[in-house]
């Protein structure tokens, strides 16, 4: 694994706050090493990912709740407007910086974990997560979820863009997530492959309650107070490998299937979550329509993605704002 040589702390006052970046002041000569190489050998332990989360506990005076994982229709993609930038008290780790932590390479992708308080709770938010697509297996793409449960989280919200399946959604919907269908699994491909620690869970975990149906409901509540509920479905979410986005006969198979939403993420991040038993509320942000007959020319492309989501970016910090809250409220019950 890398060394870290030499950190340097930027301490900025914003709004009468202390916001605190860390960087590298040097690029990581192993960058390109550790991104490349995934023998099983270099597999996470339990003693690795204590390592990593140690090294955040020391430099972050408060232990977060919640985790948030904001996803491409969720501001990763940008230096400014993210739900990560709307915290008060920020501290920012690129994720350069942060020991074992696997790099972004999507272009344009943030990557930071940025921690701090949302409506006075005390959070973590990843700015941008990995993806199978950029060459990590799924045990790399998920290992922040067992970084955050180590720090502290009870509960995870997780955010996607994806494609819209189901004939009833339009373009800038949100689908709360009920369930979702693994077929990176049924190809064999599974996060908590290989030998299991019992200290982050069993062997065998059940998937049948993956998605938390009490937040559902409070979700489904914070819409209407928020008057978004004309925009809120419930739905199925599937996730492929991509890079590239589906063909109409895959799609057509997939709506057969049962999945209301395509994406390239989510589902390795919520099986990681609940084997270590952490609460899960997920949603997707319909970026897209998927195209389902041979007659449409036009084609989906990773620029509306983030358009859509720069489009609901006040509504959808918004509503995970006063769902952070309504999380806050049942611990302190
Ligand atoms: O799932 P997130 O990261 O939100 O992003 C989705 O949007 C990107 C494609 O435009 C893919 O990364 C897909 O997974
Ligand atoms: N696989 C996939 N991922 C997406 N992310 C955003 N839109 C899409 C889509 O249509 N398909």
């Amino acid at each position: 694994m890398s060394k870290i040589s030499k950190i340097i702390d930027t301490a900025v006052k914003v709004n009468g706050s202390i916001d605190k970046k860390l960087r590298l002041d040097k690029t990581d000569e192993q960058f390109y090493e550790n991104h490349v190489v995934h023998t099983d050998n270099d597999k996470y332990t339990y003693e690795s990912l204590t390592e990593t989360a140690s090294f955040l506990r020391k430099q972050v005076p408060f232990k977060p709740v919640i985790g948030i994982i904001c996803g491409s229709g969720m501001g990763a993609y940008w230096n400014q407007g993210c739900l990560a930038d709307a915290l008060d008290g920020k501290i920012q780790f690129p994720y350069e910086v942060i020991p074992h932590f696997p790099r972004s390479t999507v272009k344009g992708h943030v990557g930071e974990l940025v921690f701090g308080y949302l409506t006075g709770v005390p959070v973590v938010c990843m700015k941008g997560r990995f993806h199978y697509y950029e060459g990590y297996p799924l045990w790399k793409c998920a290992m922040p979820v067992r970084v955050m449960k180590l720090l502290g989280i009870t509960h995870l919200i997780v955010s996607n863009a994806a494609g819209g399946l189901n004939p009833n959604f339009k373009v800038g919907d949100i689908m709360l997530v009920k369930d979702h269908i693994n077929l990176m699994g049924f190809a064999g491909n599974n996060p908590l492959q290989g030998p299991n620690d019992d200290r982050f869970g069993p062997r065998f975990p059940p998937m049948n309650t993956a998605y938390s149906k009490e937040l559902i409901i409070e979700a489904k509540k914070v819409a209407e107070e928020l008057n978004m509920q004309d925009i809120i479905h419930e739905g199925v979410y599937t996730c492929l490998g991509g890079p590239n986005f589906e063909t109409v006969a895959e799609l057509k198979m997939l709506s057969m299937l049962g999945a209301d939403t395509v994406g390239m993420s989510t589902v390795h991040e919520v099986i990681t979550a609940r084997h270590c038993d952490l609460t899960v509320f997920a949603f997707s942000l319909i970026t897209n329509l998927c195209i389902t007959n041979y007659k449409t020319a036009s084609n989906p492309n990773h620029e509306e993605v983030i358009d859509v989501g720069k489009m609901r970016e006040s509504v959808l910090q918004l509503f995970v704002q006063n769902i952070v809250t309504v999380i806050a409220k049942q611990a302190n019950k």
